[in-house]
């Protein structure tokens, strides 16, 4: 079984993949389906989360998402974790679009057979799922920020790396390695997202809870998964909790 590690995502995987993009994206969509929304809609553009409801019709549908870390105009919510842990979200599907994780979502859904997002927050299930559905290859792709590479995502996917170790025989690229090697030196997790530049970018916003949630480790047993469906909307992608 090989273990990949993608700093940034670059598409073709094969088998399974765990998308990683804990400030915000994943953190936040775990956020919401532990809170009991039925489906997240991962959408390509936040044009086609808008046109999902049109003015005046009723909906399923809530949206949430952000441009520059703040909430994009029309939206019901931001891509914060706190604000979304906050409500009750049973019986809805919450449409997203954000900067780095929705887009990285959709670059694995090209090939991957199957698709997973993962955070700090649910690292350990996601490994467990990762492991169980993969049958040549786990490859965990960290989102970065606008085509950078982010301290936070590559830390998580230490994480996930050193969970996956200890569950069976690998062979590891060097992707695997870097992951590995900022997850043993880079503190706890709190100590790791506040240092990462993005971290310090949401804390002059005002978001360092975000943060500090972002940092709590495996505190969820919620894998959002990819369902491909026919009545998934055109231009989205469907993850269920899995
Ligand atoms: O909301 C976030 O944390 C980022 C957006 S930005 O880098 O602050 O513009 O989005 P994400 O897609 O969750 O990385
Ligand atoms: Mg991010």
């Amino acid at each position: 079984m090989r273990l990949r590690v993608d700093l940034l995502p670059h598409g073709n995987y094969p088998d399974v993949v765990v998308i990683v993009d804990v400030l915000r994206a994943t953190t936040t969509a775990v956020a919401y389906l532990e809170r009991g929304a039925d489906a997240l809609l991962l959408t390509a553009t936040p044009e086609v989360a808008l046109a999902l409801r049109p003015e005046g019709e009723s909906t399923p549908y809530l949206l949430g998402g952000e441009r520059g870390g703040l909430p994009i105009p029309g939206f019901d919510f931001g891509n914060s974790p706190v604000e979304a842990a906050g409500q009750n979200f049973t019986g809805k599907t919450v449409v997203m679009n954000t900067t780095n994780g929705t887009g990285a979502a959709h670059t694995a859904a090209h090939s991957g057979k199957h698709v997973f997002l993962a955070a700090l927050t649910n690292a350990h299930a996601a490994a467990r799922r990762a492991r169980a559905a993969a049958t040549e290859e786990i490859a965990i792709v960290c989102a970065g920020t606008d085509n950078h590479v982010g301290l936070e995502d590559v830390y998580a996917a230490g994480v996930l790396a050193e969970y996956l170790l200890a569950m069976g025989e690998f062979s590891v690229d060097d992707g695997a390695r870097i992951a590995l090697t900022v997850r043993r030196n880079g503190g706890n997790p709190l100590e790791a997202l506040g240092s990462s530049g993005h971290g310090a970018h949401l804390t002059r916003l005002g978001l360092s809870e975000d943060v500090r949630y972002a940092a709590g480790l495996s505190t969820s047993t919620i894998v959002p998964t990819l369902t491909r469906d026919d009545s998934t909307p055109d231009q989205t992608l469907k993850f269920t909790a899995g």
